[in-house]
């Protein structure tokens, strides 16, 4: 069949989108989902996200990693987001549902602010914090973010979490407010440009193990600059919002 697809970016996380309300995508296949996903022999993206009808919320986002996993993804939410709007689903804001529950989101220009769950799993060690945020994320602090071996480090943390392990994000200290940070993904198995999770994680990482007490971190990434805001309610993270710019890059099509 000739799929329909459109390409999207957020911060340089990008993903291959579908409007599958028709039910025509056959997302059992995971062969199809990575090879759209593979970057010499198709379309090349981080991930895969669907937008198919809800009873209940605005649309239903499915997110597929590279290698077919299924999970949730921040800047994928935030690009489901854009591209729903796109579709004329939604106009400035909406409700969704997802992998790991309901999302609320904003839209303006191009700067998308999206609702992360209530975040209470959270781990702390003596190097290193575990949150989830949608999905499973190990933090660490490094002293050089630049020279840091981010695959090889971030490929034996990953495999050492139980399945289905952990994405692994190293972080920087700028300012009282500001980390830099660098993430490998599980999934995709490499390191990537940007991740919404894994920043969200980091600013909770942050806030809890006292390196900062600002609720608004700005979060430079490869790339480009996220920001996460939260409250906290009895060590639980609430409000917590993921926002930036999401943007779409082309459309296409592809025989599968
Ligand atoms: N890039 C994403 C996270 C995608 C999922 C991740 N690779 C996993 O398997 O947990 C984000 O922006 O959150």
């Amino acid at each position: 069949m000739d799929l329909t697809f459109y390409k999207y970016q957020g911060t340089g996380n990008d993903f291959v989108m579908i409007d599958n309300r028709t039910k025509t995508f056959p997302k059992e296949n995971i062969k199809i989902i990575s090879y759209l996903a593979d970057r010499h022999f198709g379309v090349g993206a981080d991930g895969i996200i669907l937008i198919e009808n809800d009873n209940k919320f605005d649309f239903k986002m499915t997110y597929f990693n590279a290698d077919g996993s299924e999970t949730f993804c921040g800047n994928g939410g935030r690009c489901a987001v854009a591209f729903a709007k796109h579709l004329n689903i939604i106009d400035t804001e909406t409700t969704f549902i997802a992998f790991d529950g309901e999302h609320f989101a904003t839209i303006k220009n191009s700067i998308i602010s999206l609702k992360m769950i209530n975040v209470d799993e959270i781990k702390v060690s003596e190097n290193s914090v575990f949150a989830y945020t949608g999905t499973q994320h190990h933090v660490e602090l490094v002293a050089d973010l630049n020279e840091y071996p981010v695959f090889e480090k971030g490929k034996k943390i990953r495999n050492s979490y139980k399945d289905p392990g952990s994405n692994v994000n190293f972080v920087q200290q700028i300012d009282e407010s500001t980390f830099r940070v660098r993430t490998y993904e599980k999934g995709v198995e490499d390191e990537t440009l940007a991740c919404g999770t894994g920043v969200t994680a980091v600013a909770i990482a942050m806030h809890i193990t006292n390196k900062t007490k600002s609720n608004l971190i700005s979060l430079p990434v490869e790339g480009g600059i996220l920001e996460v805001s939260f409250t906290v309610e009895n060590g639980i993270y609430k409000n917590v919002y993921l926002k930036g710019p999401a943007e779409f890059v082309f459309k296409g099509s592809i025989t599968i």
